[in-house]
């Protein structure tokens, strides 16, 4: 399937949707229901609920260890909640493997960066393009747009072992975006980054949905990125949902602030307000 962007990047091929129960078009939601896991005597996360829509950014934060990475790993298939169901278009998506939740649409980056480091850029982007079957030629010319779209395209032939960690985030993000998702779940990609790196990102990040008429998670500690860039906010503590709400009223919720904003997220947000 072919889809033209009002955005920079002109055209993005979309894999054929072949996981079980999922219609055209591309599903307009995707939700955690009631899920819990469990590692051995561990709860990582206890009856959490949240919905990601298209078109949409959600934030999703809290202390390190509140259970988020794994919410993410459940909502693309590499964690089976041991409770609860994830529903895409609402339709549940029991035993499906990441490999169907990618087919349908649900693409992630990840913390550590994964790319071949022996390769360039742009050669990490094009893989993925290949896996997808498009010909070397058509997956280099996407690559290289998305790299434009970016603002990556001056290391496209850089080798990725020599990127900057900060870089390495964002060909992460364009290797998601080749994907062509509906839903991308983006795991801590400001981290290690200055407060005018990140803003370059939220840029960009908040211009995705448009784009790429996707949804968008963004798992972050940095919490002027979270409030630049969010419409809703999640709050995870100890695996537990303790709030849900705008950057404003998260900021002025209790149970965070105790739990959360008043450690490490509150010194960002100091610096926040004498920013602005
Ligand atoms: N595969 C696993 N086996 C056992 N315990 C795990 C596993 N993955 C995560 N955990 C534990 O589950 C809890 C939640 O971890 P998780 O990585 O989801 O938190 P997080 O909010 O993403 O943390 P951070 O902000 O540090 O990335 C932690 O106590 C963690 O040690």
């Amino acid at each position: 399937m072919i889809t033209a962007y009002a955005g920079g990047v002109e055209m993005i091929t979309r894999p054929s949707r072949t996981a079980p129960g999922v219609d055209q078009p591309l599903a307009a939601s995707l939700r955690a229901e009631n899920i819990s896991v469990r590692f051995g005597g561990l709860a990582a996360i206890s009856e959490v609920t949240l919905a990601l829509e298209r078109g949409h950014i959600l934030g999703l934060i809290g202390p390190n260890g509140a259970g988020k990475t794994t919410l993410v790993n459940c909502l693309t298939g590499f964690q089976a909640p041991t409770h609860g169901r994830v529903l895409l278009a609402d339709a549940p998506t029991l035993g499906w493997t990441a490999e169907h939740f990618r087919r349908a649409g649900v693409a992630r980056t990840f913390q550590a960066g994964r790319l071949f480091k022996a390769l360039s850029v742009v050669e990490n982007i094009e893989v993925t393009g290949a896996g997808l079957g498009l010909s070397r030629r058509r997956a280099r010319s996407l690559a290289l747009e998305l790299l434009a779209w970016l603002k990556l395209d001056d290391k496209a032939e850089t080798l990725a072992g020599a990127l900057a960690y900060t870089d390495e985030r964002r060909v992460g993000i364009a290797r998601a975006l080749l994907l062509g998702p509906a839903f991308l779940l983006l795991d801590e990609p400001a981290a290690g980054m200055s407060d005018a790196e990140s803003d370059e990102l939220s840029s960009l990040v908040k211009a995705i949905p448009k784009t790429f008429e996707c949804g968008v998670l963004l798992i972050e500690h940095n919490m002027r990125m979270v409030m630049d860039t969010c419409e809703m906010i999640h709050v995870l503590d100890s695996g537990r949902t303790i709030a849900e709400g705008t950057p404003a009223q998260i900021q002025k919720n209790k149970a965070v602030i105790a739990s959360y904003l008043g450690g490490e997220g509150e010194k960002q947000l100091e610096i926040m307000e004498e920013g602005h």
